[in-house]
């Protein structure tokens, strides 16, 4: 009966338009619910959101007309309400936990997947990064297993629930949310991350209870299966859940080989869910691998494209410059402060990285390196302090070299014994910078280098931003990567349906700026040799494994204490010359200290550097247009920035009168 009513409630949503999201529930051939659907389709062309097919049948069936018939009125007043986890009918227990996490009203996806998956419904849900996917699934999941356990009903010859994610770091981080979800619950369900790091031994002693829930990558999990650890008649007996999160990546890590392996063993019964940032090719192909009628969920925010893919709060801007030259315009960028902290930049090249690290710390600027070559304890530490914000500036290397290096190393693991071992010294193949890790408060994400591809530009600018908090990103573009720069906006203009750029020239910089700052720079970026970065790039692995193992140790019994290391240590121990240090007040230019005192205010009034004062930073907080200097100041100029000015007072004014009408 419960479960009628919550359907009832997401079909009403189903063919609104929303506060803050626009759902196509797209249902398919066996839908019998002709009527309600024929109602969303009538709403759904007024909104101009497209139905593609495909979908479940039966519960549609019996509400369907009801809901058409409602569609309007009703809805609408639904649309306007946000929805709290408590009207979710979710475990009190869980409730618990959220409420200790500040969080009380679900996001636009979570209002939408909860009661789907609740009903046992297979769903595809695509929502863009940080729109709070991984709560949207884990809640419904650990509300059935609480469920399950409390009438007895759970079976224990393997797990019960699979949650595949495309690497270990994501492992780690959906092992510790849903860990933390189950803070407060008294029946003791058991949640592992096991991966392809861990031998064989330390992997059958985390999966021997079973656990409940397993969250691995689906290497991993087609190696255990392959070597007998689970076995596969269990899984067909226990498994009554399986999620893909990242789904839109799966695939793209070369995991296809192994969900396949997979798929015969998963009970016919199992409910499947996909979450996905993005639509691609491969998301229908694992849709129909392993997913029956499902009801699929495409979300986007008012007023925006039905498959806009950067959040709107998210401002994108972009900077021409010759290659040579980026080192140059990054130090500008931090030295001159021009841009907002915490800032994750990224290269394309783990040697790249360490010349960008080794050249702004001889100015003075310390940031870490993130990369494939670290131990995997040294890497989630360096998340977790980052997110701490124990140090502001992360350079990392993305997956596309890594990508490639990844490929050859997976041909030649295949040949001898020594490349298997060479590609666990070397590049960790289930690693993902990049990839729906839940960075904290970036305000800035910086493309030194552009990205390979589109989409993984949708997925850097996807870590700021991220829980409707304010961000920006700013790509430095050469002449050379003209070309990739053009598909992305012609990407970001196709889907938005616009015919201006959605990335504007960056407006804080001025030519005297980077005037003022290029001779110091040539010469310091000359004073760092291929030798140096070979040294940095050694010593920095060496530190990080001492420091990897001292972090097992230490972490296993004091896992807040994240002070205990530091890796923005500096690369060399050469004392920094004081005018690299500090930049001469002459040598700035008036337009660029005014827009840096507006950075650095902006700053204080968004309380940037006081984290703990605001406890409950809410999923609508973050800052508004008018604290943001990006959207309220120009280095171009007087006359320009007035009319900007005018048109943001005019902006504001029109926001006011919404907010009083
Ligand atoms: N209901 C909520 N209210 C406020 N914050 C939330 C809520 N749900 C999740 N969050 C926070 O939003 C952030 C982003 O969530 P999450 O990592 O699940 O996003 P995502 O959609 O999976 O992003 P990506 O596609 O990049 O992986 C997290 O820090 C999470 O704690």
């Amino acid at each position: 009966m419960a479960k009628r009513k919550q359907r009832k409630a997401a079909t009403e949503q189903e063919v609104e338009n929303h506060d803050e999201a626009t759902v196509a529930a797209e249902a398919g051939p066996e839908n019998d619910g002709h009527t309600a659907h024929a109602a969303e389709e009538a709403a759904a062309a007024e909104e101009g959101v497209e139905r593609e097919g495909g979908g479940e049948g039966g519960a549609e069936g019996e509400e369907g007309p009801d809901a058409a018939a409602r569609g309007g009125e009703e809805g609408k007043e639904e649309e306007e309400r946000e929805v709290s986890f408590d009207e979710l009918g979710l475990d009190e227990q869980l409730k618990r936990a959220l409420r200790k996490k500040g969080l009380d009203k679900a996001t636009p996806i979570q209002r939408e997947a909860i009661p789907l998956i609740l009903e046992g419904k297979d769903v595809v849900a695509k929502a863009k990064t940080g729109s709070g996917k991984t709560f949207a699934y884990l809640l419904p999941m650990l509300h059935e297993l609480l469920k399950l356990s409390a009438e007895g009903r759970i079976r224990k010859s393997a797990p019960n629930v699979f949650i595949l994610v495309p690497t270990r770091e994501l492992c780690q981080q959906v092992h510790n949310e849903a860990s933390s979800l189950l803070e407060f619950c008294t029946s003791k369900l058991k949640v592992v991350q096991v991966n392809a790091s861990m031998s064989d031994k330390d992997i059958k002693v985390a999966l021997s209870g079973p656990p409940n829930i397993l969250v691995t990558t689906p290497a991993c999990v087609a190696s255990c299966i392959s070597k007998g650890i689970i076995r596969g008649s269990s899984i067909k007996e226990s498994l009554s859940m399986m999620i893909l999160d990242e789904a839109d990546l799966l695939l793209s890590y070369r995991c296809e080989d192994d969900i396949k392996a997979l798929v015969p063993h998963i009970p016919r019964s199992c409910q499947s869910i996909l979450m996905s940032a993005t639509s691609s090719a491969d998301i229908e192909k694992l849709t129909k691998l392993l997913l029956h009628n499902p009801f699929i969920l495409t979300l986007t925010e008012v007023g925006h494209a039905k498959d806009d893919l950067i959040p709107k709060n998210v401002q994108q801007f972009w900077i021409s410059c010759d290659a040579k030259d980026k080192m140059l315009y990054i130090l500008v960028l931090l030295k001159l402060e021009l841009i907002q902290k915490k800032v994750l930049i990224f290269v394309n090249s783990i040697d790249s990285a360490f010349k960008l690290r080794l050249f702004l710390e001889k100015f003075g600027i310390r940031s870490s390196v993130l990369n494939a070559e670290l131990p995997q304890n040294s890497r989630l530490h360096i998340i977790q302090a980052f997110n701490a914000r124990l140090f502001d500036y992360l350079i990392a290397t993305d997956d596309s070299k890594s990508k490639e290096e990844r490929q050859a190393n997976k041909g030649n693991k295949k040949d001898s014994r020594v490349s298997r071992k060479q590609l666990q010294q070397t590049l960790d193949a289930e690693f993902g910078v990049v990839r729906g890790i839940d960075f904290k408060n970036v305000f800035t994400v910086v493309n030194y280098d552009m990205p390979p591809d589109p989409a993984g530009y949708i997925h850097r600018v996807g870590r700021t931003g991220r829980a409707n908090k304010t961000g920006a990103s700013i790509s430095l573009v050469s002449p050379k990567e003209n070309g990739i720069f053009e598909d992305i906006e012609n990407m970001l203009k196709d889907v938005e349906n616009r015919d201006t750029s959605c990335i504007s020239p960056f407006p804080l910089l001025t030519k005297n700026a980077v005037e003022s700052l290029r001779y110091r720079a040539q010469d310091v970026a000359r004073s760092v040799t291929t030798r140096d970065i070979k040294e940095a790039r050694r010593q920095d692995i060496k530190n990080e494994i001492l420091n990897s193992e001292k972090l097992k140790a230490h972490f296993d019994e004091n896992p807040r204490d994240l002070d205990l290391l530091k890796h923005d240590k500096l690369l060399s121990n050469k004392e920094i010359p004081a005018h690299l240090r500090d930049v001469p007040e002459y040598l700035i230019d008036p337009t660029t200290k005014e827009a840096s005192n507006v950075v650095k205010l902006s700053r204080a009034a968004m309380d940037i550097d006081k984290p703990r004062r605001r406890k409950r930073m809410g999923f609508k907080g973050g800052s508004g247009r008018s604290s943001d200097p990006l959207k309220t100041f120009s280095a171009e100029g007087k006359s320009r920035r007035r009319g900007r000015k005018e048109r943001d007072g005019e902006q504001d004014r029109r926001k006011r009168k919404k907010v009083e009408s």
